[in-house]
């Protein structure tokens, strides 16, 4: 089994609109111009670092946006440039909403469980319905239609239908998934949640939490995870309301190895008192406590949306966004994590500037899928990173991309021709079929 990192493609419309409450990063650049090309590009980049690193990459196409489908639907008719001069005029936040890129962050597309761990031995994706936000609810059809087409063998693959909508079972994805496996043990699931929708729960007070324990809980039993293998924390809604508005802004783990804050989950100590017994005497956790690392540099810098990649000589490394490297205790928890008995020996600092601005860093910007060569071999579209599709997507990316966007561009109906016309180019060079509505 090896981990592939399937990264979302950023999209032609990547803008800064201030959607997210809860989400600092997004709240503070609201209203800023963008660079939707200097932004993919940097995603491109990222992708050859962790390929050259000798781990598996893959790409995830961006979405159609603004999304006509979604604007008529809420009664805009005509052209496809009428519904958007229409929107223009009468509901400029609504074009905002269905204009965002952020299917970008594919951590949010999905939860995958590997079919190791699955009782039918096939891979299990499901589509995250992301309910919780308007303007990222709108990517679970696309999502589902793009997983289909990618994951089409049905002898190795089921990808199920988003979980049904309503707030009971809002769902964020992978954000809230991690995975930890030693050797020796079976794999445990820890599938997060930051509110009940039946249980009584003391939850955050001044921003959403997102995803529901109910949701977790079905993604749990649709993936037929082995139920004493999944552990489902709380998220601790100080962390929440800190800005941690999904797991991964204050934990990461992978196979072994398990960083987190002090405020990512309630009562940390038991959950990792938990995981040392599934996982036996080989796991490794490090805590940071608000004194070493005040959660508010931490939701800044961003140190836990790293990547934690398993590397081919047996080591791990940490993929963190520059600003880690330029807020000193960020920078120095790191350190502290590559210094101590762990698998974790370095740590490199990339630059994500344009989607950490929006609050997405290198956790956010991919999608964990540990496939078998035969789940790998039995995947026909061109969504595996090479050079050469390095290549391809960059020059589609200087071909089709604005320099700057500012949030009032994506009232220009050119706009939206274009990403459809880049979009139509793209499903084609990765093969896919057609996933998008405009292709219908
Ligand atoms: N942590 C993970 N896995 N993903 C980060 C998602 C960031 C995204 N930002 C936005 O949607 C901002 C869009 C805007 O404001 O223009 C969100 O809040 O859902």
């Amino acid at each position: 089994m090896r981990e592939y990192n399937f990264d979302g493609l950023i999209g032609p419309t990547h803008n800064y609109a201030g959607l997210s409450p809860g989400n600092l990063a997004s709240q503070t650049h609201g209203g800023q111009p963008s660079r939707p090309r200097e932004a993919a590009l940097q995603g491109l980049e990222k992708m050859r670092f962790v390929s050259e690193l000798g781990v598996g990459q893959a790409v995830l196409p961006p979405q159609p946006r603004p999304s006509l489908r979604t604007l008529r639907t809420l009664g805009f008719t005509g052209t496809d440039e009428e519904v958007i001069t229409r929107a223009a005029r009468d509901a400029e936040h609504l074009l905002r909403l269905t204009s965002s890129a952020s299917a970008m962050w594919t951590a949010n597309a999905a939860t995958v469980a590997p079919s190791a761990d699955t009782a039918d031995g096939r891979v299990h994706l499901t589509p995250a319905n992301l309910t919780q936000m308007f303007h990222r609810a709108i990517e679970a059809d696309t999502t589902h239609a793009v997983l289909r087409a990618i994951f089409a063998d049905p002898k190795h693959f089921q990808v199920h239908a988003p979980l049904p909508g309503a707030a009971h079972f809002a769902d964020e994805g992978a954000a809230n998934h991690t995975r930890l496996a030693t050797p020796g043990h079976k794999a445990v699931h820890l599938l997060a949640w930051g509110r009940s929708a039946w249980q009584d729960v003391k939850g955050p007070q001044r921003f959403p939490a997102r995803q529901t324990l109910e949701a977790s809980q079905a993604l749990s039993r649709l993936h037929q995870l082995d139920p004493a293998q999944v552990v489902l924390p709380q998220q601790h809604p100080d962390g929440i309301d800190a800005g941690a508005f999904h797991t991964d802004v204050l934990a990461v783990g992978n196979e072994r190895f398990l960083m987190l804050h002090a405020l990512a989950f309630v009562d940390h100590p038991a959950l990792l008192q938990t995981l040392r017994q599934k996982l036996g005497p080989d796991f490794r956790s490090v805590v940071a406590t608000n004194d070493e690392l005040p959660v508010k540099d931490a939701v800044k810098a961003y140190p836990f949306n790293s990547q934690v990649l398993s590397l081919p000589d047996g080591t791990m490394a940490i993929i963190a966004p520059i600003e880690s490297r330029e807020t000193p205790h960020a920078r120095a928890f790191l350190e502290r994590v590559v210094a101590e008995d762990n698998p974790v020996k370095a740590v490199h600092y990339l630059d994500v500037r344009q989607s950490m601005n929006n609050g997405g860093g290198p956790a956010c910007l991919r999608q964990r899928i540990s496939l078998t060569d035969a789940e790998r071999a039995a995947i026909t579209a061109d969504v595996f990173y090479s050079p050469a599709l390095h290549e391809t997507l960059a020059t589609w990316v200087r071909r089709h991309y604005r320099d700057v966007l500012r949030p009032e561009d994506v009232r220009d109906p050119l706009l939206a021709r274009e990403t459809m016309t880049a979009l139509d180019e793209l499903t084609r060079l990765l093969k896919l079929g057609s996933v998008y509505d405009f292709q219908q």
